[in-house]
């Protein structure tokens, strides 16, 4: 955005009245002068207009009391407006009129073309602060400031770069809120989070330069947390840049993570330690300037300037105070305020079907509290969770990927994970990391669109803090705008503000992700095929016929906000179907019990590491029995700080990182493939190879194992009684 801030002075022209002439007017009961001063916007003359900005001369009445105004005629020198050649046409621009003591003038403003309405807000000003960096990220303890994100880039309008608070315009479909952490993210690639903050208790719209336009933003704050790996990535970035280039530490950085229309603007980012802004501003200058010869060649935003003022002032008036109180809490005191809360216990519920898992759910809960200390001290594990690439056999270019064949070291890789711990991470180039943004949004939407909540489309789970939306196969989903066509647009509320969000571009984000789900489903079932041996006719397709009755779903997920004493999020559960791909937000939580050996629950809960454009794989009970057991259907669940034992620290980085994700909702989108109704889940079948000690353990419809998991065992995948919604939709199970 252009934050325009003019030192020369606009154009005011002082025309009294016809002619400049001013007059009495009868009428004039002194209510019209109460209003005075204002514009006469039907008396606008439009001088000439870009695809940015228009130049307006506007009229705007005053009370006057200088009865000689007449003569008073000081602007006759200043230049009269270039009008475009309609105006001249058109005869007589209505000419400035004056009624009782009321006096016409004019004055030039820029508006932009985008602006929404005269009172508008058009952009917003990001005080955005890098928080947490030292804990997990940097044992280097010079690093562990706060740091304020800033951003320079080369302004044509003052020939030099400038140094500014990251902002943006509002676009038309989002709020501040939203704007702020995108603007963010495009300028910077931080991903940053809106905190509610004392110092900005509104969104105050503000102008940037009264004389010269309307142009109004706010300042919104945004926390980046270093804690996130996207965002340690980011700094990365900086950070070696930084190494080669500033003199100081704190100097430009070259950031890999700009969109394409950031790196054309030449925009970097400057990260300045929050302690003493005004004096970093100086150095940097000075730095700069020793770069350029002796020049200095960057200029400062007017509002980060003041800012870093203002921070200064407060600075003072702290120290005043804290030497003057007898009684002083330190910030850092306050930050080391003790948690302590107590180790949640769970039990019952779970996979109770059993047979594919050695551990009940009490086992689970007991081994979970007994290991406590290991658990907490187990770090990401690559031998638990591998990410795998998904990689197929032949050439790049051809079209279809779906039917190519994986390559034996990717199946494999696939199945032997899913053998071990049942769990694994795929990256694959059929969920591009901008799908995978844009489908959290949608999901985001879809769970937040009052008329899904009022329709009864999102449900509270009974027992978990989280609300969810099931979207029951592709059919569903394509139906949608059917059963949706009253509603052209719908509302939905994020925070305080209403706003408004075409359903369709939500649906169709969604239909995106269904089909690329289903096609990364239908890659791994071909990778566990070939990884089990079962395509010695080359016939890799054979489970991926078996799931071709559009029986999978969507659940849209969140999770609430919660606080310390928060438990699971999700209590622990395996899930039924046959695979688990699961997209998360990147708030952690979810964890998997893994067995340590081959003793009853000598297993411990591992948080499933969460690296960005990645998915979770897991396997299903169905699957599981399928193999007569041989892939795993983990238990697993999503943790709060609670479920781990958060005590003054003793949970080190993890609990804390789970401390401050349960400050947020969290959002996932798991989509259960589940085969044909009438497939009988055989492990005879599917067993091959060496696995003879498990074969023919199993023989079941898929249509009745669900029934029997559902009824029989009386639980849902989440361990719990199913909803309604649920029962009516294994009633519809073909
Ligand atoms: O939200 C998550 O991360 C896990 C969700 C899950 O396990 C489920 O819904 O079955
Ligand atoms: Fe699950």
């Amino acid at each position: 955005m252009s934050t325009s801030s003019s030192s020369s002075p606009p154009f005011p022209h002082d025309e009294d009245g016809v002619d400049g002439h001013q007059c009495n007017d009868d009428d004039d009961d002194g209510r019209r002068l109460s209003l005075l001063p204002r514009v006469d916007h039907d008396e606008t003359i439009i001088v000439g207009e870009t695809k940015w900005l228009r130049l307006e001369t506007l009229s705007y009445l005053v009370e006057s009391h200088d009865d000689d105004d007449d003569d008073d005629d000081e602007d006759d020198d200043a230049p009269p407006p270039v009008l475009p050649p309609s105006h001249d046409a058109a005869g007589p621009l209505s000419p400035p009129r004056a009624r009782g003591n009321v006096a016409m003038r004019r004055w030039d403003r820029v508006v932009r073309t985008t602006k929404r309405s005269e009172s508008s807000i058009d952009a917003v000003l990001i005080l955005a602060v890098l928080r947490n960096r030292r804990r997990r990220y940097d044992d280097d303890d010079d690093d562990e400031e706060d740091l304020l994100v800033l951003v320079r880039q080369y302004r044509p309008a003052v020939d030099m770069d400038v140094l500014e608070l990251p902002a943006g315009l509002i676009d038309d479909d989002e709020n501040a809120h939203e704007a702020a952490l995108r603007e963010l993210k495009e300028e910077t690639g931080y991903l940053g989070t809106n905190v509610a903050s004392d110092e900005i208790p509104i969104l105050l719209g503000t102008y940037l330069s009264p004389g010269l336009t309307n142009e109004c933003a706010c300042l919104v704050r945004v926390d980046v947390d270093m804690n996130r790996p996207e965002n340690r990535r980011v700094f990365d970035a900086h950070r070696v840049d930084n190494e080669n280039t500033s003199s100081n530490g704190i100097g430009a950085a070259n950031c890999d993570y700009m969109e394409t229309d950031e790196i054309e603007r030449m925009m970097t980012t400057v990260l300045l330690p929050m302690t003493n802004v005004r004096n970093s501003i100086h150095e940097y200058l000075a730095w700069e300037g020793e770069r350029v010869g002796g020049r200095i060649k960057c200029g400062i935003f007017t509002g980060l300037y003041n800012l870093a003022v203002g921070m200064d002032m407060g600075n003072a008036i702290k120290m005043k105070t804290t030497r003057s109180s007898s009684t002083t809490t330190t910030a850092k005191n306050e930050k080391e305020v003790e948690v302590e809360v107590e180790v949640e216990e769970e039990g019952g519920g779970g996979d109770e079907g059993g047979a594919s898992s050695s551990s009940t759910v009490d086992d689970a809960a007991t081994a979970a509290i007994s290991n406590e200390d290991e658990k907490l001290s187990s770090s990401l594990s690559a031998d638990d969770f591998p990410l795998v690439i998904l990689e197929f056999e032949g050439n790049e270019n051809e079209e279809e990927v779906i039917h190519r064949r994986p390559t034996s070291a990717t199946s494999q890789a696939v199945t032997s994970a899913l053998r071990s711990s049942g769990f694994l991470l795929v990256k694959t180039d059929l969920l591009p990391l901008e799908l995978q943004r844009r489908t959290l949004r949608a999901t985001r939407r879809y769970l937040t669109n009052r008329r899904h909540v009022e329709r009864g489309r999102v449900i509270s789970h009974p027992t978990d803090p989280k609300a969810y939306a099931m979207i029951e196969g592709m059919n569903s989903l394509l139906e949608y705008d059917e059963y949706d066509d009253d509603d052209d647009v719908d509302d939905r509320l994020v925070g305080d503000t209403e706003e408004t969000i075409m359903p369709s571009m939500m649906m169709h984000d969604l239909e995106e992700w269904y089909r690329a789900m289903r096609e990364t489903r239908n890659a791994l079932l071909r990778c566990i095929s070939v990884g089990l041996g079962m395509d010695d006719d080359d016939d890799i397709d054979v489970l991926v016929r078996l799931h071709d009755e559009d029986n999978d779903s969507l659940r849209l997920l969140e999770y609430s906000r919660g606080d310390a004493t928060t438990g699971n999020r999700c209590k622990e559960h395996s899930d039924y179907g046959t695979l688990t791909l699961l997209l998360n937000d990147g708030i952690s939580g979810l964890e998997a019990y893994v067995d340590d050996d081959d003793e009853v629950g000598g297993g411990s809960w591992r948080p499933v590491p969460y690296v960005e454009g990645c998915i979770v794989v897991n396997v299903g009970s169905i699957l599981s029995k399928w193999t007569g057991g041989a892939l795993r259907a983990t238990l697993h669940r999503v943790a709060g700080p609670a479920s781990v034992g958060v005590r003054g620290g003793r949970g080190g980085a993890y609990a804390e990182s789970l401390l401050r994700g349960v400050s947020v909702p969290r959002y996932s989108i798991a989509y259960f493939a589940d085969p044909n109704g009438d497939v009988i889940i055989d492990a005879d079948e599917l067993v091959v190879g060496d696995d003879d000690a498990i074969r023919g353990k199993f023989q079941m419809s898929v249509l009745d194992y669900i029934r029997w998991r559902s009824y029989g065992g009386g639980s849902d995948r989440s361990g719990v009684a199913f909803t309604s919604m649920e029962k009516s939709r294994l009633a519809n199970v073909r």
